[in-house]
């Protein structure tokens, strides 16, 4: 697979749509194929979870999102990396292990139920203010209940981001945390640009799957 997985992550409100549009804009003018996408997906079963949060818990919901991440792999990102293109995805296995392990669900086994989920080149982790993030996403419209709970969900949700962060570099993969801080989008855009560049110029390591559960219980 020739192309690049890039995945933007981070708690709700503190830009990932908007700075994957930016992105996707950025690294196209640069002339690269691209294809942005996002989990939940738009199917019927990324539909589901998405709107669902309030009927599915726990596990539930664990192996729905999974099962939507593996649909989406099978059916969308994979054939676009093989086509060479640069395929950015808002939220990915990061959300995972945040919002399941929020629901109480064992990391170990959200590590295991992702453990064929492709690894991706590049996953970028966004933070930034939680009060800020939790205003622009109750703004916007709440649909999950992962946006309630206020500041102080918004400042446990970012804590985990940071150390999911760890334990994904811990595991190998590539990580990229940006604080947004007062940062206007296009400035976080322009910033992570630069990141993504340097990405472009190496060569791809064929998009190895997950499989890290082992590494992680042993740390
Ligand atoms: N750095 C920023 N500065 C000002 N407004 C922002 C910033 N990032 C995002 N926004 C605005 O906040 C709202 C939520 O952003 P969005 O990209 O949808 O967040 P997410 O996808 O992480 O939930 C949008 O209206 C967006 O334009
Ligand atoms: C990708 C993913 C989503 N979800 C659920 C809960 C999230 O609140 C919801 C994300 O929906 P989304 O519309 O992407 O929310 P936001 O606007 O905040 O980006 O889907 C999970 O529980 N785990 C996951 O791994």
């Amino acid at each position: 697979m020739t192309g690049r997985f890039v995945v933007v992550d981070g708690p709700s409100g503190v830009g990932k749509t908007i700075i994957t549009a930016l992105l996707t804009r950025l690294v196209a003018d640069a002339g690269w194929p691209v294809h942005p996408t996002k989990e939940p997906t738009h199917t019927t079963l990324g539909r589901t979870a998405r709107l669902g949060t309030d009927d599915y818990h726990g596990l539930t919901l664990a192996c729905l999102v999974a099962a939507d991440r593996y649909h989406h792999l099978e059916t969308e990102v994979r054939p676009a990396l093989v086509a060479g293109k640069v395929v950015f995805c808002d939220r990915y296995l990061p959300t995972s292990l945040v919002l399941q392990r929020l629901d109480g669900v064992d990391p170990a086994y959200i590590w295991d139920l992702n453990r064929y989920a492709d690894r991706p080149d590049l996953t970028i982790v966004l933070t930034g203010d939680p009060t800020r993030s939790r205003t622009r996403a109750a703004e916007r419209g709440i649909h999950s209940r992962f946006h309630r709970g206020g500041p102080e969900a918004g400042k446990r949700e970012r804590e985990l981001y940071v150390q999911v962060a760890d334990e994904l570099t811990g595991a190998g993969f590539a990580v990229h945390v940006h604080d947004v801080g007062e940062q206007q989008p296009d400035e976080v855009a322009a910033a992570l640009f630069a990141r993504v560049r340097s990405l472009l110029a190496e060569p791809s390591d064929g998009h190895t799957p997950t499989a890290s559960a082992d590494l992680i219980r042993e740390s």
